[in-house]
């Protein structure tokens, strides 16, 4: 594990950043036609620096570069095992920088530094290391053709792909895009969130350093519908992959709709379930888990667990404990090490949190917050983003699980039981993507992540499967009769 620094020195280095200033197009750092934009400390509110945006000229400048790239075969073409190289030289360019993405990471986003430093750097590293590794491991396939004819399916990088991202988690969102996108050998155009530009710029450079050809990877700053927009309607990008949320979302189909009919991929919200039965055991380990669940990066997690769906035998004594609990969170200054929740990301999103709570403060910060409340309470849902947990008690176990269900969303849910036959039926009865057991979690590098229903859309992140987004089939046919034989016309 990371050893921590004091408060001290990580404001000392968030001092004397050298932070990115403008896009990352063709290999190096270019002005925008767009306008400055701030990116602003939203623990305290200062302006980091003024940042040059790009525009839909920009956009389609990096389109050029990108398709120039493909075209040219550097990249797409190059040996698997060579592009394996390039990323695991970028891992470790990462790795030697990671204090300083780190702490650009905290200030721009809010985060702990203590999050950024122990989950999201290693996590990142791992993440494209995992999926370079893969490059080199994939095989094509023959189909069972008979005697008559070989036909290979062979997979081929998608093409132009654009990465679209959300602020709560910039570098591992970066990564969970990236990473499978260039193993495959596509060339990869991010867009990161306008809050939160400045890692994904940093890495962009780094990757350049590593030998990720130019145009490969490219990274275009600015907001939605200066630069979203124009990404997800260009005619000449092959693929969108996008986390955020389902109305953005829905957004990206429509410009695909609009367009080429561009392949997209969505990660969406969340209202996810933990799901408490009458014969959990240990509820003490059931609230470590739904604490961490609920109030890590201050709930704004699109798996976070929100709902708290517990049975009445269970909810007095489970809810004393998750109290107990909460009281450890601290809550302030993202680049103190002590602290567990830093400040939320905006002023905005501030506002909507708060809006579902009672608290009149204001300011960054919002302190964990536990509700009981009915199934159809609007806390109970709509995605709010923040730390606050919402606890439905229920009178049986089958109850909790149509509770569990009663959402228009299905990213993750976490099921504890003690019987482990009603366990596993409950998690195959939830609709989500992810359902952990006797736990919380998003499974890990290995374990496909994405949702059901209005979570998700056209694929999934991580593991194998990730690469399936990034590659297209295609079969090639091979004729084995002899003309000699007679008319093979099928
Ligand atoms: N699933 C998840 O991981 C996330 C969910 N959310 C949810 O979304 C809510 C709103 O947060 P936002 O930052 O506004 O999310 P968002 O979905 O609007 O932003 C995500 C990305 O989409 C881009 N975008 C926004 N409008 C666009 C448009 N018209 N065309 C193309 N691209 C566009 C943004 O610039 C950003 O890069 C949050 O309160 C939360 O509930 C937010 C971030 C991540
Ligand atoms: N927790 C990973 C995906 C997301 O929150 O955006």
């Amino acid at each position: 594990m990371t050893e921590l620094l004091t408060h001290g020195e990580y404001t000392a280095i968030a001092d004397t950043l050298d932070l990115p200033r403008s896009p990352f197009i063709d290999g190096k750092y270019q002005r925008g036609h767009g306008p400055m934009m701030a990116t602003v400390n939203p623990a305290t509110g200062a302006e980091i620096t003024q940042i040059s945006t790009a525009n839909a000229q920009d956009v389609d400048v990096a389109v050029a570069k990108a398709r120039e790239a493909f075209d040219q075969g550097h990249w797409s073409k190059m040996d698997p095992d060579a592009r394996k190289d390039v990323l695991i030289r970028l891992c470790k360019l990462i790795t030697r920088n990671r204090r300083e993405l780190a702490v650009m990471e905290s200030i721009e986003s809010g985060k702990p530094i203590l999050d950024c430093e122990q989950i999201d750097l290693p996590e990142t590293i791992h993440c494209i290391k995992w999926h370079a590794e893969v490059a080199d491991k994939i095989y094509d396939q023959t189909a069972p053709t008979g005697d008559s004819a070989i036909a290979m399916i062979v997979r081929e990088p998608v093409g132009v792909v654009a990465a679209v991202l959300p602020w709560n988690f910039p570098l591992m969102m970066l990564a969970w895009k990236i990473g499978p996108a260039l193993a495959a050998g596509c060339s990869v155009i991010v867009k990161p969130a306008e809050q939160t530009s400045l890692t994904a710029l940093r890495v962009a450079e780094l990757a350049h350093e590593a030998g990720v050809p130019r145009g490969v990877l490219q990274v275009l700053p600015g907001d939605g519908p200066s630069v979203g927009e124009p990404l997800g309607l260009h005619m000449d990008i092959d693929m969108v992959s996008f986390t955020g949320s389902t109305e953005t979302g829905r957004r990206f189909l429509k410009y695909a709709a609009d367009s080429n009919l561009k392949k997209v991929v969505l990660e969406c919200g969340g209202k996810n379930p933990a799901v408490v039965f009458d014969d959990a055991e240990n509820l003490d380990h059931v609230a470590e888990h739904v604490v961490n669940a609920a109030f890590w990066n201050g709930g704004q997690n699109c798996s976070a667990t929100s709902r708290l769906i517990v049975h009445t035998s269970v909810k007095d004594a489970l809810l004393e404990k998750i109290n107990a609990r909460m009281r450890d969170w601290k809550v302030g200054d993202p680049l103190d090490p002590a602290n567990h929740i830093g400040a939320l990301i905006d002023a905005g999103h501030c506002a909507k949190v708060r809006s579902y709570l009672d608290t009149k403060d204001d300011g960054p910060f919002v302190s964990p917050t536990i509700f009981e409340v009915s199934a159809d309470d609007p806390r109970a849902r709509d995605e709010i983003f923040g730390p606050v947990l919402c606890v439905i008690d229920v009178a049986s176990n089958d109850e909790a699980v149509q509770v569990a269900n009663d959402t228009a969303y299905g990213l993750a849910a976490s099921v504890f039981s003690a019987g482990g036959r009603s366990a596993i039926r409950a998690a195959r009865d939830i609709k989500a993507g992810t359902v952990t057991i006797n736990c919380y979690g998003e499974g890990n590098m290995a374990t496909p992540f994405g949702g059901y229903k209005q979570s998700g859309f056209g694929g999934r992140d991580n593991g194998i499967h990730a690469h399936d987004q990034y590659t297209e089939l295609k079969t090639i046919w091979i004729d084995l009769t002899d003309p000699a034989d007679g008319d093979n016309v099928a």
